[in-house]
């Protein structure tokens, strides 16, 4: 379909004995962003270098922009990826690289302001060899989105930053999105995948077990909330589906301003952990 910037029916891979993807069925559309989430070992590497067009599959089809993932300059051109294993090319400077990599676009973006957006201002013309993890990590990112991609990959991009390079990178892909480039992105942080992206998948030994947006996954919106208050004597609590109405007998008894008062849903970790938990684990979750 015209509308989708990745379609995938019964997507499949097998490594020997070991079922990596199960018969995915997948579809993102032109500018979301979708955060495939999953225990190690779920398959989303996987799925990821098979839509990039590193892993051949072994049943099923897929479309990536339209067409099957190839290596014709035409189709690498309208992608960027962020692969989970660093760049290594130590020797270079990051604007070296990045340069280098630009010329290969039709029409990259510009080397300085890339540099300037992942962070890497005042580290671009240190040798990539001397940069720390995180900021080796930003290397990658810059590399990812030169070409100005329309898809871009990112396979756990922000292992090893900190809490601002985070929040930095949050931002950066935002902006992204907000200028239209499709995201699929894996990750093991679930605040990560709240704060990015429009729907979550989530994938247990190869299968897609849960596909909602971050608020919706699981039933969230509709779970039980608990409502508590500091009382008299200590802090009580309540599970109810109806919180306002909760709230409102509350204020009638105890004042306009409930002391302590707090209203919660299960967060996505809650919902996400409920959903692994519901599958059969194999070894290699443990
Ligand atoms: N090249 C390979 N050869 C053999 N088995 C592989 C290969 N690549 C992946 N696998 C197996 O396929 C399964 C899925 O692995 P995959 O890397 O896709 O999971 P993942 O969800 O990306 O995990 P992680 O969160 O740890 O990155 C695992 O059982 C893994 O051991």
């Amino acid at each position: 379909m015209a509308d989708l910037a990745i379609d995938t029916t019964g997507l499949s891979k097998r490594y020997g004995d070991r079922v990596a993807v199960d018969a995915l069925d997948l579809q993102v559309r032109h500018g979301e962003v979708l955060a495939l989430l999953g225990p190690n070992g779920a398959g989303k590497t996987t799925t990821v270098e098979m839509l990039e067009g590193y892993t051949t599959p072994d049943g099923g089809q897929m479309a990536v922009l339209g067409a099957a993932p190839s290596a014709r300059r035409s189709w690498l051109d309208r992608i960027g990826i962020v692969a989970q294993t660093s760049t290594g090319l130590g020797s270079l400077t990051a604007r070296e690289v990045v340069r280098s990599v630009a010329r290969s676009y039709s029409t990259p973006r510009d080397v300085g302001e890339t540099l300037d957006v992942v962070g890497l201002g005042e580290h671009a013309d240190k040798r990539i060899g001397s940069l720390s993890g995180g900021l080796r990590r930003r290397v990658d990112v810059a590399l990812g989105i030169i070409g100005a991609p329309e898809l871009l990959f990112l396979d756990e991009p922000t292992t090893g930053f900190d809490p601002e390079a985070r929040r930095a990178f949050w931002e950066l892909i935002a902006g992204l999105a907000r200028d239209g480039t499709t995201i699929l992105l894996t990750t093991h942080y679930l605040e990560e995948a709240e704060h990015l992206a429009d729907r979550v998948a989530v994938m247990a030994n190869g299968r897609l077990v849960a596909l909602d947006t971050p608020q919706a996954l699981g039933g969230r919106e509709a779970a039980v909330a608990t409502v508590s208050w500091h009382a008299a004597d200590g802090v009580r609590e309540e599970q109810t589906s109806t919180p306002t109405a909760t709230v409102r007998r509350l204020q009638e008894q105890l004042g306009a301003e409930v002391p302590g008062l707090q209203v919660r849903r299960p967060s996505l970790e809650d919902t996400y952990l409920r959903l692994i938990a519901a599958t059969t684990p194999t070894r290699e979750e443990f």
